[in-house]
């Protein structure tokens, strides 16, 4: 349970359960009005009985299936609304194979899950975090891009707040018509940059809709902790504008101070409804704002920007992977970036960060990589106002060039990372002579979603015989070569944000430091298995990301506490136990009330008197 004054909600009444908040103490529950106790179908103690009939049913979050048992059907006034059978969960997931197996589209396979979600929340989230190797490219990337391209014809249910522009002065009012109480992990859009698709205005949702799915099924928090807020401050895409099927404001972007004290505002409303250690996760935001907000709210709030701190620990994660095959360590490295945006300057930043604490001086480090953003390679002799913000750092003092095959010819790096959008860039020359120079060339290719990525997987390991150590951003199948087959890594920040977002939100993190995502990096690469690297993948399987998030949240909360940037007291003695203690339980809960019950139907046999009643579980 986490450290939150209200845990337990019934609509509108004071809580007669007799629940407490918890013993321990926060410095956020102080800034939370005094605790007052509510039963709700909502939050993490529900009161399941006190909603019943079919609304029980029709409520996702209290929802069993055929799980209700027979006296549960009978108490619940629930008994005749649905077949005789009884399934367990287990039987369930059967089912649910069967029937997302039966779609061969992937956004039917979507749908298919988001009308799961909006029916049974428990049997969903189940489903997804022990399948997902194969629904991860169906909530996320690739697919969920597609969703998004898609929004105005496929959205059905909200899975998430809107906050237009035209709710501005207001937006706490807006945000108070979120019906959970407790929530801790914010994951907001303006839909600017959706992966590599560019503005994708209010269709952007599904990305933090995505992301935060991922925080449940791969990290354990609770779903009713997390929202998914797209902020709608208009689109600049033509096509979006123009189309009869587009959901959100219909005007152009609002920029400048107007938009500034926009999302002002918002970071303020967070922090009056939910408190102030509310993590809200930056996703998606174009390369101008995102930067700005960073540096802007990073001391101050609870904050973090995904694709530039996220995406960072996840490459440099394969960067530590990556040594122990080619043997050398980062000095020994030249780094080139096709791309110097969010993601890529995110990398180079954190790279630096990892060599100097390898040892390598802090000017060597920057001198070691190298940066091509859409005008080529960035040099000190570059028009002023070319090198804005952080891409000034890598600018080095050598001609002018814009040919990427060119400047691989001349730099000869050692590791290649594309994170540009820019699909193909990285062509077979190119690859090819990554393989000239390189025992074992690396090549990260980690745009999103695949139709964006740099390379396919196929190419490269076709172009380096197969000597290239490879990873991407979405889900490649695995390349045979010869024959040897390959499964590439997927370098994707969903190995780093769910675990970074446990450990945040249990240890009640002020703010973020750079730190953390150090830490969640080297956590990553440690449990990268020598069997990983054999098979040609610097990345742990995705089935195993639940142990990866555990791994990072426990590195995440000593940090906390070393750092003094906790506010959940006492520290915790057993890390990774209290951390376990607080997880969301995938499994059906009773749903019989402790104290009363209704009385039965009188001719109903009950399990004590019926043996085939009693053989169900
Ligand atoms: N795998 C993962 O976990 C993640 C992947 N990504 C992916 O990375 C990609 C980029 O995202 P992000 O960094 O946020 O976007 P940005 O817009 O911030 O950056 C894109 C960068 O690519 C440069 N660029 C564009 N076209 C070319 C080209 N033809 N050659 C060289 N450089 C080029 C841009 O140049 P200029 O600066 O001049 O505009 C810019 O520097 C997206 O596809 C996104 O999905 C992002 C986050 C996480
Ligand atoms: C993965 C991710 O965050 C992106 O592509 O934007
Ligand atoms: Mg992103």
């Amino acid at each position: 349970m986490f450290s939150r004054p209200s845990l337990c909600g019934t609509v509108g009444k004071l809580c007669r359960c007799g629940t407490s908040a918890t013993g321990i103490t926060t410095v956020a529950a102080a800034t939370v009005p005094a605790a007052r106790h509510y039963h709700e179908v909502v939050g993490d103690i529900v009161c399941p009985s006190q909603v019943r009939g079919i609304d029980h049913i029709r409520d996702p979050r209290l929802n069993k299936g055929l799980a209700f048992t027979l006296e549960e059907r009978q108490t619940l006034g629930i008994h005749g609304l649905q077949p005789a059978r009884f399934k367990t969960q287990e039987e369930q997931l059967q089912l649910c194979k069967i029937a997302v197996n039966r779609y061969t589209e992937p956004l039917n396979k979507y749908l298919y899950l988001s009308d799961l979600y909006d029916r049974n929340e428990r049997l969903f989230f189940r489903f997804l975090s022990e399948n997902i190797e194969d629904l991860m490219p169906i909530v996320y990337t690739p697919t969920v891009g597609l969703a998004c391209q898609r929004f105005g014809l496929i959205y059905r249910r909200p899975h998430g707040l809107f906050i237009t522009y035209n709710d501005r002065g207001h937006i706490f009012d807006v945000m108070k018509n979120w019906p959970e109480p407790n929530v801790r992990a914010i994951c907001v859009t303006d839909g600017e940059r959706i992966l590599g698709l560019g503005d994708l205005g209010a269709c952007g949702m599904g990305i933090p809709v995505g992301k935060l799915a991922l925080y449940t099924a791969l990290a354990g928090i609770k779903p009713h902790q997390c929202l998914p807020i797209l902020v709608d401050v208009g689109t600049n895409n033509i096509d979006l504008l123009e189309d009869p099927l587009y959901v959100g404001l219909r005007q152009k972007r609002v920029v400048g101070r107007e938009y500034d004290d926009f999302i002002d505002e918002f970071m303020e409303a967070v922090v009056q409804r939910y408190g102030q250690n509310t993590l809200i996760q930056f996703e998606d935001f174009g390369n101008h704002n995102a930067f700005r907000f960073l540096d802007k709210y990073r001391n101050t709030y609870c904050t973090f920007n995904d694709d530039i701190q996220g995406t960072a620990s996840v490459a440099v994660a394969g960067l530590y992977a990556s040594k122990r095959i080619t043997g050398k360590s980062f000095k020994d490295y030249t780094f080139l970036f096709a791309g110097a945006g969010e993601a890529a300057i995110g990398i180079a930043d954190l790279t630096v960060k990892a060599m100097v604490q390898d040892g390598v001086p802090i000017e060597e480090a920057y001198n070691r990589i190298y940066m091509v953003d859409i005008d080529g390679l960035l040099t000190k002799s570059r028009k002023v106002g070319s090198l804005d913000g952080h891409k000034i750092h890598y600018a080095k003092d050598i001609n002018p060039m814009t040919d990427l095959a060119e400047i691989v010819s001349t730099i000869k790096p050692s590791v290649l990372i594309g994170a540009s959008a820019a699909a193909g860039i990285f062509t077979p020359e190119i690859l090819r002579t990554m393989a000239d120079n390189n025992e074992r060339p690396v090549v990260f290719a980690l745009s999103n979603p695949t139709s964006k990525a740099e390379c396919t997987a196929e190419d490269a390991y076709k172009n380096t015989d197969a000597r290239v150590i490879f990873s991407s951003g979405s889900p490649f199948p695995p390349v045979q070569v010869g024959d040897k087959t390959f499964y590439p890594g997927q370098g994707n920040n969903a190995y780093i944000f769910p675990g970074v977002g446990l450990g945040v939100i249990c240890t009640g993190t002020h703010h973020i430091p750079d730190e953390m995502f150090l830490i969640a990096a080297q956590e990553l690469a440690n449990f990268v298995e020598p069997s990983d690297i054999e098979r040609g993948s610097l990345y742990p399987p995705l089935s195993s990301i639940r142990e990866v998030s555990m791994n990072i949240a426990v590195g995440v909360t000593k940090c906390a506490y070393d750092r003094g940037l906790a506010s959940t007291y006492p520290e915790p003695q057993d890390k990774r136990k209290w951390l376990e203690n607080q997880l969301y339980n995938f499994n059906y809960e009773s749903s019989m009330p402790a104290t009363w019950v209704w009385p039965r139907m009188p001719y109903i046999k009950t399990r004590e008197e019926s043996p085939l009643i009693a053989a169900i579980k």
